[in-house]
Order: C-alpha cells, then structure tokens, then sequence
C-alpha cells in the first residue's frame, strides 16, 4: 500500500485555508502531505525543491505569491506536479480548469483530467451552483440584470479578520465590497455565463464560519413567468444524484440560519417564493471553508489523483 501513497505539499500549510486542507487530508489514507521547513515557508528555492518531489502542491497563498509558485512549477517543466489553486489568481485565467465539479454535467471528468485547477471563491460557489442552471434552461436570460447578496463568517478574510473579531476589535456585523468591484465578480459571472455584470453585495459577521448566498427574483419579468416551483425544479434535476448538492424544499419558517453545514461538503440550494406575487429568492447555503475552501479542494484533489469520493 505505502509505496501507492500520492504525495502532497500545501504550500501556504500554516493559513487558514492550508489548515483546514491538512486536516481534511488526515482523514484520506491514499495521500502523504510533505511538510517544509516552517523557517523555509517562503523560500522560492525551497518550495521548489518541495514541488519536485510531489505529485500535487496545494496553493494556500495570496494571489501574489500563488502566481510566484505557478512560476516555480513552470521551470520544472514535465516534472511538475499538479496543482489546485486555492487563490484568487486563476479563477477565469487560460489553461486554468475551474475546480467546482457540479458546475455542468460531465465537468466532475474534466477536472479529474486537469494538471492545474482552480479551486472557485467561496461566494462564487453558492452563486453559480443557483444561477448556472437556470440560465442553461433558459429560465434566466443571459442578460438578466441579477443581484447577489451573501453573509459569510469571519474566516472568509484570513488570519487578520480572524484576529480582529476574536480580539473583539471588528463589528458585529457590516456590509463591505460596496464598490461594486468584488474579487468575486469575475468567476461569478464567467461561471454563470452571465452576459451582464451582476451586482454582489457581501457582508460579514459575528461568527466564525457558514455562509449563505442568496438571489432575489422579480418573476414577471423573466420570459415565460416561472412559478418558483419550476426554478426548484431546473435545480432539482441539475443536482440529482450530487453527492454534495442538494435542493430542498424552502423553510415554512421563512428564515435560514448560516452555520448549519460547518465542517461538511455540504451545499444546500432552496427556491423561497409566492407564485401570487411573483417573486422568488434563491438561497445557497455552505460552509465557507468546507465547499467554500477547503471541503471543495480536497473533492478536488481527490479527483485529480483518482481516489474515491470521501
Ligand atoms: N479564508 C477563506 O475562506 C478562503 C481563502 N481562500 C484563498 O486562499 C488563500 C489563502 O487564504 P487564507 O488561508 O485565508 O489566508 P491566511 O492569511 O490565513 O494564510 C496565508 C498563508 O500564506 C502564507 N504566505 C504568505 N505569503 C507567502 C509566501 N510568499 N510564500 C509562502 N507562504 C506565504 C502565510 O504565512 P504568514 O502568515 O507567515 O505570512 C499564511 O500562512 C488566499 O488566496 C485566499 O484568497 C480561498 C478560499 C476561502
Ligand atoms: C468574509 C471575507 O472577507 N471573505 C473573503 C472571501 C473569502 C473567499 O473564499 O474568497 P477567496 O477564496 O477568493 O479567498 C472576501 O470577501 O474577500
């Protein structure tokens, strides 16, 4: 058996996106991960070394240093190893394969066969997950002028927010990225195959990890008026049989809480509506650092090295 072990190195192991990839990994016995030096973290000749002895690296680094590492691996040439790019840095970039496997039917199989992928923004992934199927049934137009409005716990902004929210210095609870220009935007739209730049208004919270995403919807003005029962339904048939997608019915509550799906691969999507009025909105429901991050890199990894679903 150990001689069949696939290698890995997180380089970025000690972040919070790299901490909780280690962890998910501990719980997969087909992979070693390979740890550097912690003194040598950011020593390109060192990471390079670590990269020519694996078969994957994993990149938790901010974009700048990510592309750095991406630039490390090119001078190893047929020896470099596979890559998913926990980053920023190759979402929409050419020769990049986006890592959200549900995205459309087949695409679990072309991320399997891609030497680099990018593992998608935690938004992005409740946003696309709603919006994609609708637009592919024709019950979204492309053009569609669409709002995207998501909470997501502290852990979303790194160590520094971690830091300031547990040394009680941040709000309980703001809006942020009302520039409009959200690091997110580009996936968001590419993905969905929006051909109008939607608008993102991201917010954070007092708590440390959940998510949810969600799209309101003016139903008389989408072509053939769709009930809310035929937006739950597109959804329901693109996600039959996903292992970590599930539509479910809307909360005869009327509410929806965040923190639900922490620590899972979960992501759950419901349609909340009244067909009387015409009016829906689409709610996804993850933790940012499980199907958010982490959670969806490893369903990644394990794709690429051909390991079963965990
Ligand atoms: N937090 C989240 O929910 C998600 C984050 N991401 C992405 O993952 C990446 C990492 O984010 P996150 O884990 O939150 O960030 P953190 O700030 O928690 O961790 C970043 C890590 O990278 C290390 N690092 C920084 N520069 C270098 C370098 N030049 N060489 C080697 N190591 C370096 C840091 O070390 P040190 O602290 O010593 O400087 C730190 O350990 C980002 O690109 C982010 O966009 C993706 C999905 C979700
Ligand atoms: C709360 C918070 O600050 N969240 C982060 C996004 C976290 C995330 O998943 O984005 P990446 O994968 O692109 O890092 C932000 O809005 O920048």
């Amino acid at each position: 058996m150990s001689q069949n072990l696939k290698s890995i190195f997180i380089d970025g192991e000690a972040g919070t996106t790299g901490l909780g990839i280690r962890e998910r990994l501990a719980d997969v016995p087909e992979v070693v991960v390979r740890s550097i030096d912690p003194e040598k973290r950011k020593d390109p000749a060192a990471r390079k070394e670590m990269m020519a002895g694996v078969d994957l690296v994993v990149l938790c680094l901010p974009d700048d240093a990510a592309k750095e590492s991406v630039a490390l691996a090119d001078e190893l040439g047929t020896d470099a190893p596979k890559i998913v790019d926990a980053s920023t840095a190759h979402r929409v970039a050419p020769g990049w394969t986006y890592g959200f496997a549900e995205l459309e039917p087949g695409f679990a199989a072309k991320v399997a066969n891609a030497n680099r992928v990018a593992n998608p923004g935690c938004y992005p992934t409740g946003g696309i997950a709603l919006l994609r199927p609708l637009v592919d049934a024709g019950l979204l137009p492309a053009d569609y002028p669409i709002t995207v409005n998501a909470v997501s716990g502290y852990s979303g902004g790194g160590k520094s927010m971690i830091e300031a929210y547990e040394a009680g210095t941040a709000p309980d609870f703001e809006l942020y990225g009302l520039g409009l220009k959200h690091k997110h935007l580009p996936e968001l739209q590419v993905y969905s195959r929006l051909e109008r730049r939607p608008i993102f208004v991201p917010s954070v919270g007092n708590f440390r990890q959940g998510m949810l995403v969600s799209v309101p919807l003016h139903l008389d003005t989408l072509p053939g008026k769709p009930k809310p029962a035929d937006l739950e339904a597109a959804l329901a048939e693109r996600y039959a049989g996903s292992t970590y997608v599930s539509v479910l019915p809307a909360d005869p509550s009327g509410k929806l809480e965040p923190e639900a799906l922490n620590d899972t691969n979960k992501l759950e999507l419901r349609v909340y509506g009244n067909a009387d009025l015409g009016q829906a909105v689409l709610v996804a429901r993850l933790d940012n650092l499980g199907k958010g991050a982490s959670g969806a890199a490893v369903q990644n990894i394990r794709l690429m090295l051909g390991l079963p679903e965990g």
